[in-house]
């Protein structure tokens, strides 16, 4: 019987090993570094910032799960080497027992480790990032001490963002920095981010953009963060500055992506046939790009553990791509994007066109109504789909993104969605949908 060996047991890990216990009989064993797992960081800002109530519904399965369907599952071990000639891995458990697991198949879902800036002060105590439950539980401790009243929070990505409303909420004074000049850059173009920075400094967030971190100064704990523009009086530091994928074991044995993850295949294979990579720790394959590329998301993760759990029981489907879907609230303001934005398009070298609308979400009778911008990103040349942005204060946009991340994989054209036929009822939308509109009166 097939003996496959998972090694990280978090949102790709478990997906994989659900795939193969659920197709078949197979012998599975799940190495984990840490006690629990599954845990939805996603929910961390609105856990830390309090707008859920516990920290409880975070983690959405555990050990005894998988226990019951068979798997034999390690958590508090660490796996240090692997012997991919001998099919081997070497773990140590928290009592510092050595173990060893040998494997038929073997599955790296060891995720992403955030960046460290690399700056003077940074071992100083109060600097954190925001990446495991553990940090969620130091931050959310931090924040409940009065004297942590000055929050610095590096990177006004995803992780930034969410993370600075999430501070607020708790009533802190809260400094917002990146390097680039506005929020959310890799995501968004400046006509969305610009609504975005307006709806951050209206609830008293300080935007500091354009502005690199020196230096921490502090004797044990940080008290002053320096830029090249100023200094600052900060109690607590959380760097969210973006993930690598974390390659530590294999890195001397597989090929590897230009930032370092592994490189797969559309089966999630590596260039080793017996060893699969899912998740934040593996490249995937974009349809916008028609390459491969690197995304850290968590609904990334799933369908790569998916897809190598079916390969590994002998279901050889194939990855169908991804478009990096995702999304961001902030203070009741709802940004939704996929594929690429004009500006990241333009990283890429791919020659794009745009077409924008801003209308309201519904008929003008309607007495609730709100304002909705789309943004739809096309290739100039073949004009299909690569990227759409939305914004609004509505959640009704979310739905919509998932039709643009359709498109740009089927590689539908902006032409084909000027008539596309949407429905209409005035309770949802207009007569004349704004998708159709804007793809209307594209160049
Ligand atoms: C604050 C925050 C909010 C986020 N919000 C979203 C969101 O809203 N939507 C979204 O799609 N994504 C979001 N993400 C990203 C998402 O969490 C990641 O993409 C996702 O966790 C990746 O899952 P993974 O299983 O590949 O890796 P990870 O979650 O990084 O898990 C890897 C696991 O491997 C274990 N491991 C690593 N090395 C070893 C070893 N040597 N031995 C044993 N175990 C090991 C680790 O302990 C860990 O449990 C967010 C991330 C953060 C930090
Ligand atoms: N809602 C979501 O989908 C969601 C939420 C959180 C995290 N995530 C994912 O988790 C991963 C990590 O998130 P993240 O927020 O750390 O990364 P990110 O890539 O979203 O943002 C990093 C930010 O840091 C800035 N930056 C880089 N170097 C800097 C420096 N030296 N000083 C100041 N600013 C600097 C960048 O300009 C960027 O704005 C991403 O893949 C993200 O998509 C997704």
């Amino acid at each position: 019987m097939t003996k496959t060996v998972i090694i990280g047991t978090n949102h790709a890990g478990l997906a994989a090993a659900n795939a193969i216990l659920d197709n078949s009989e197979q012998e599975v064993v799940m190495i984990e570094r840490n006690e629990n797992f599954s845990y939805l960081s996603c929910g961390t800002a609105l856990w830390v910032g309090q707008q859920i109530d516990s920290v409880d519904g975070l983690f959405y399965t555990n050990r005894e799960d998988f226990e019951a369907k068979g798997a034999k599952v390690r958590t508090q071990t660490i796996v240090n080497t692997i012997d991919f000639e001998q099919k081997v891995v070497h773990a140590v458990t928290q009592q510092g027992e050595e173990v060893e697991e040998s494997y038929d198949k073997l599955v790296l879902a060891t995720g992403s480790i955030p960046i460290s800036p690399k700056v003077p002060g940074r071992e100083l105590e109060n600097i954190t990032f925001m990446k495991h439950y553990e940090e969620g539980q130091k931050i959310d401790q931090l924040f409940e001490r009065k004297d942590m009243e000055n929050i610095a929070v590096i990177g006004a990505g995803y992780i930034g963002v969410e993370m600075a409303e999430a501070a607020k909420r708790r009533g802190k004074n809260v400094l917002l920095f990146d390097a680039l000049d506005r929020c959310l850059p890799s995501y968004y173009d400046a006509w969305f981010t610009d609504d975005m920075d307006k709806n951050l400094a209206n609830h008293g967030i300080e935007l500091h953009y354009g502005e690199l971190v020196k230096e921490y100064k502090g004797t044990d704990k940080v008290e002053q963060i320096v830029t090249e523009k100023g200094e600052y009086d900060v109690d607590l530091v959380i760097n969210a500055i973006g993930f690598l994928p974390n390659n530590q074991l294999a890195k001397d044995h597989l090929e590897l992506f230009a930032n370092g993850a592994y490189l797969v295949d559309r089966h999630q294979q590596t260039s080793d046939p017996d060893v699969y990579a899912v998740g934040d720790c593996a490249t995937v394959y974009s349809n916008a790009l028609q390459a491969t590329t690197y995304i850290a998301l968590a609904s990334n993760a799933l369908r790569t553990g998916m897809v190598a759990g079916e390969n590994i029981v002998g279901n050889a489907i194939e990855s169908p791509g991804v478009q990096g879907s995702n999304g961001i609230s902030i203070f009741g303001y709802h940004m939704v994007s996929t594929g690429y934005s004009v500006e990241s398009a333009a990283k890429f070298d791919l020659n794009v066109k745009y077409t924008d609308i801003e209308d309201t979400q519904k008929p003008e009778f309607m007495k609730e109504n709100d304002n909705v911008k789309l943004r739809i990103v096309y290739e100039a040349t073949s004009r299909r789909v690569v990227g759409a942005q939305m914004a609004s204060t509505t959640s009704d946009i979310s739905m919509a993104i998932h039709m643009f991340s359709l498109a740009i994989e089927r590689q539908v054209t902006v032409d084909e969605l000027a008539r596309l036929d949407l429905f209409f009822l005035p309770h949802f939308n207009q007569p004349y949908n704004y998708i159709n509109k804007a793809a209307l009166v594209a160049e």
